[in-house]
């Protein structure tokens, strides 16, 4: 006999689609993020298509997931190399590639954006996606800073719109905030919900406030962190060695820069500090904006506050 709720879905859902579980997701960008929560969805049974702008990131992006998933695999299935390897082999083949997001769309039951850390860039993107969707579609952006709601205003589904903020490096960090718009119905945010703990992930609930929670708080810390190092009160190494051994954090602030990367770490800079004016600790750091122009990025570039091998 079916369960009550499942009768009610099916009966008063606009779409079937809409009243069952997420199971294809299209992830937009592959780089850092979108490598990441292409692999955790496509481990978790998810059929996921990644999209970027070219076939060579794309296949960049493919050997870094291809790399994870090795030291998933060898922590999942230690001493037995077939089982690895048919486990890379099974979450792989769960991962479509293609240069075309529009097309992506036509077909998925959510789209998670993680591309440049841009607005307009975004509202550009989604606008187009939105055209192209169907009515069933979620869209959720991984934006670490944006408002939501601006970049859902590019669409006509404010109702089928919300953040899902995972955090870096995605298959080991086990957090994701779900974000609710006003305009977010009751029934996408849970599907969120549910798909962010089918992901394997803890899931926070969080108004579309400024960073939400962890960024609200963390930005404020790294900012002050190297204004310190401007000031001259204390080395990068030193002020990093102080957070991990003094406080227990795993990166100390100029290696987690490094590992987020600087660029996208100064399009949050500057598009706070032009939100909040009058905020001192939001405000440009010279010395972010000169790693960022000599083009050191951190540890994707080889170089950033460190200097880091070229695996
Ligand atoms: C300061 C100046 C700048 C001011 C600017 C202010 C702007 C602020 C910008 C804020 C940006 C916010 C970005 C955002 O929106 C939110 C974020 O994501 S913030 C980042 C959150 N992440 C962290 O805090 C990471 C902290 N680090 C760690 O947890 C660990 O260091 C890490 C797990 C990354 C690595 O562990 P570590 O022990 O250091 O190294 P190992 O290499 O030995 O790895 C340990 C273990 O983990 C496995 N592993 C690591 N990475 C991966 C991977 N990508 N895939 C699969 N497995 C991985 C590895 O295999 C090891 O496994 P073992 O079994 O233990 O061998
Ligand atoms: N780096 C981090 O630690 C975290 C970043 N985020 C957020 O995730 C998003 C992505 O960040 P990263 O992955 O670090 O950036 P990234 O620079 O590593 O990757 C972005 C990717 O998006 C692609 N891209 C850009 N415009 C595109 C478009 N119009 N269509 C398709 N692909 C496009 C780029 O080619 C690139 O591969 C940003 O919004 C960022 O704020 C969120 C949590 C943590």
């Amino acid at each position: 006999m079916a369960h009550i709720s499942q009768v009610y879905c099916r009966k008063f859902s606009t779409s079937p689609a809409v009243a069952g579980a997420i199971k294809h997701v299209t992830v937009i960008g592959g780089g850092l993020m979108g490598s990441g929560i292409a692999q955790v969805a496509a481990a978790t049974g998810h059929n996921v298509v990644m999209v970027d702008q070219t076939d060579d990131i794309l296949s960049k992006s493919k050997a870094a997931i291809q790399k994870s998933l090795g030291r998933v695999a060898k922590k999942k299935f230690a001493d037995d190399g077939e089982r690895q390897s048919s486990f890379v082999a099974d979450v792989m083949g769960r991962i479509q590639l293609n240069t075309d997001p529009v097309d992506a769309a036509k077909s998925t039951d959510l789209v998670v954006e993680a591309i440049v850390e841009n607005l307009d860039v975004k509202k550009k993107l989604f606008s187009a996606l939105d055209e192209a969707a169907p009515q069933h579609t979620i869209f959720a952006s991984n934006t670490s800073s944006l408002p939501i709601r601006d970049i859902a205003e590019s669409t006509n589904r404010l109702d089928r719109f919300g953040g899902l903020h995972f955090f870096n490096p995605v298959p080991m960090m086990k957090l994701v905030e779900v974000v609710k718009i006003p305009e977010t119905s009751n029934e996408t945010f849970e599907r969120l919900v549910q798909l962010g703990k089918a992901m394997g992930k803890t899931t926070v609930d969080c108004k579309d406030t400024p960073g939400f929670i962890v960024n609200r708080l963390l930005v404020p810390y790294m900012m002050e962190a190297v204004r310190m190092l401007e000031r001259g009160d204390a080395s990068a190494r030193d002020i990093d060695t102080a957070m991990k051994l003094g406080a227990g954090y795993p990166m100390g602030p100029f290696e987690l820069a490094d590992y987020v990367g600087l660029d996208t770490t100064k399009f949050i800079i500057d598009g706070w500090s032009k939100k909040y004016p009058d905020v001192q600790i939001f405000q440009e750091s010279p010395y972010v904006n000169k790693l960022v122009a000599d083009g050191k990025l951190g540890k994707k570039t080889g170089e950033g506050f460190y200097k880091y091998d070229k695996k």
